[in-house]
């Protein structure tokens, strides 16, 4: 049977990476997929610009109809990122019945229930394993490995580039730029990274992840999102003096009342298993009710891994190029018709133990006016750390670790505290999770 004809949007680090892994292991994968895969195009803006994956002139192009209008291209895979021109591509490859892989989180979440729509009209496959957390199968996992599960909740490390940062500036000191500036020379940063050190594409693949757990339609706009670029290193070396490590890290959980959909950093006890997840490496914790627990483990970003995943992906489209598109695994896990919109929760509501930490003057009553505030309101305290002061310094760090409170009673803490006069400074807050 003849090689199935590929045509690749974009050849930076995850094109790179996806040439490479289907050239290498050619012959396995058209064993796997019944059939040979061949690029026959590849997308560029910069044709003339040396690369680690060499490849025959005649296959690049700088013009995408080259790619988009040849009918005998049956797949697509992009790998350009952003939003613009990927979406416009996207659609017009789909709208000649051509099927998609994309690496683009960004886009799934934020234009993929437009996608997924104009995809099944046209009985074609959009397919996104690489778009959530690079190399781990976690979209094949929970939408066909965990489905006969109604899942509990979904957590974890889902930006590469943030837990490579925090994890140098742990082990090596490394100053935050320094630490970013390494992770972009590796290939794992966003072409943007403020998409990574904000918290967007961990916001962006934790979309995706609720959807395809919970059978909710992709919800961006309702993640609340923080980043790691006002992390202090002190907090990093008080958290584990509590016992903690700091992980920058995406939930979305089912609670009583609603859905939380989350992204910020977190302190996790040293003990468990996502605490030790350093570096690149993302980890997921998955929680079914027949199931239990799962934890997914493996490289976040990076040429080769997400390679491995655009590769399957495409091996993917490959064997369903002769299945009826009514038999084919949905989108997004869950037939179209039957998403339901749960209600999501505003932060306000979310109930989370919290690390504090403030400067306070080293005078006596000054601590009991803190804990009486938090008396006050009800939030009672875990452990309090009060160091001693810095030399010349006049004001004392003074750490506090909460058990579980809601949001909107510690907020009112916050204020009552930095209200105080011997206390000075912003009050640092993060959020506690034991994953017990
Ligand atoms: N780097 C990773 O580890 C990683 C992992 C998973 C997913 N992703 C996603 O994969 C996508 C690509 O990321 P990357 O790291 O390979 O980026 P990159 O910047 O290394 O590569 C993108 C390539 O696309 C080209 N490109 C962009 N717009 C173009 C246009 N309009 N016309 C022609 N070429 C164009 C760029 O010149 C570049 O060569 C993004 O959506 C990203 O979020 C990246
Ligand atoms: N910039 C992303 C790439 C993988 O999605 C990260 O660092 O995790
Ligand atoms: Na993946």
């Amino acid at each position: 049977m003849k090689a199935v004809r590929v045509g690749l949007l974009g050849f930076g680090v995850v094109g790179g990476g996806t040439v490479a892994v289907l050239t290498r292991n050619a012959h396995e994968i058209a064993r796997r997929a019944g059939r040979g895969i061949e690029i026959v195009k590849i997308l560029t803006r910069d044709p003339g610009k040396r690369r680690a994956q060499a490849v025959p002139e005649g296959l690049i192009t700088t013009d995408a109809a080259m790619i988009l209008d040849d009918p005998t291209i049956e797949v697509v895979v992009e790998t350009m990122g952003g939003i613009e021109p990927a979406r416009s591509y996207i659609l017009a490859a789909i709208a000649k019945g051509k099927h998609v892989v994309t690496a683009n989180k960004a886009l799934i979440a934020t234009a993929g229930n437009e996608i997924f729509a104009a995809a099944r009209a046209r009985g074609v496959v959009v397919a996104f394993e690489a778009a959530v957390a690079g190399g781990i199968p976690i979209i094949k996992a929970i939408r066909e490995g965990l489905a006969g599960n109604r899942i509990r909740g979904v957590a974890g490390i889902i930006n590469g580039t943030c837990n490579y940062i925090l994890t140098e500036m742990r082990e090596h000191g490394t100053e935050f730029a320094t630490a970013l500036a390494q992770a972009q020379e590796l290939g794992y940063a966003e072409a943007d990274p403020h998409f990574d050190v904000d918290g967007i594409d961990a916001a962006h693949k934790l979309t995706i992840l609720a959807a395809i757990a919970f059978g909710i339609p992709l919800a961006f706009a309702q993640v609340h999102i923080e980043g790691i670029r006002d992390l202090e290193s002190a907090d990093i070396a008080y958290a584990a003096e509590l016992g903690y490590r700091v992980k920058h890290i995406g939930i979305a959980r089912r609670v009583s009342d609603g859905i939380e959909l989350r992204v910020h950093p977190v302190l996790i006890p040293h003990k468990r298993l996502i605490a030790n997840v350093d570096g690149v490496m993302n980890a997921i914790l998955v929680s079914g009710d027949a199931v239990g627990s799962t934890l997914f483990y493996g490289p976040g970003a990076g040429a080769e891994p997400t390679g491995s995943a655009v590769v399957a992906d495409i091996i993917d489209v490959v064997r369903t190029l002769t299945t009826d598109p009514e038999l084919r695994v949905p989108h997004l896990a869950f037939q179209p018709d039957a998403l339901s919109d749960g209600p999501i929760l505003g932060m306000a509501d979310v109930t989370t133990a919290c690390y504090l930490r403030c400067e306070a003057e080293d005078r006596p009553g000054v601590l009991a006016d803190i804990t009486r505030i938090l008396a006050d309101l009800g939030i009672s305290i875990e452990a309090i750390l009060q160091k001693p002061p810095e030399p010349g310094a006049h004001t004392v760090p003074v750490i506090l670790l909460t058990h579980g409170v809601r949001e909107a009673q510690i907020d009112e803490a916050i204020a009552r505290i930095a209200a105080l006069s011997a206390v000075t400074g912003k009050i640092r807050r993060l959020r506690v999770e034991s994953f017990a």
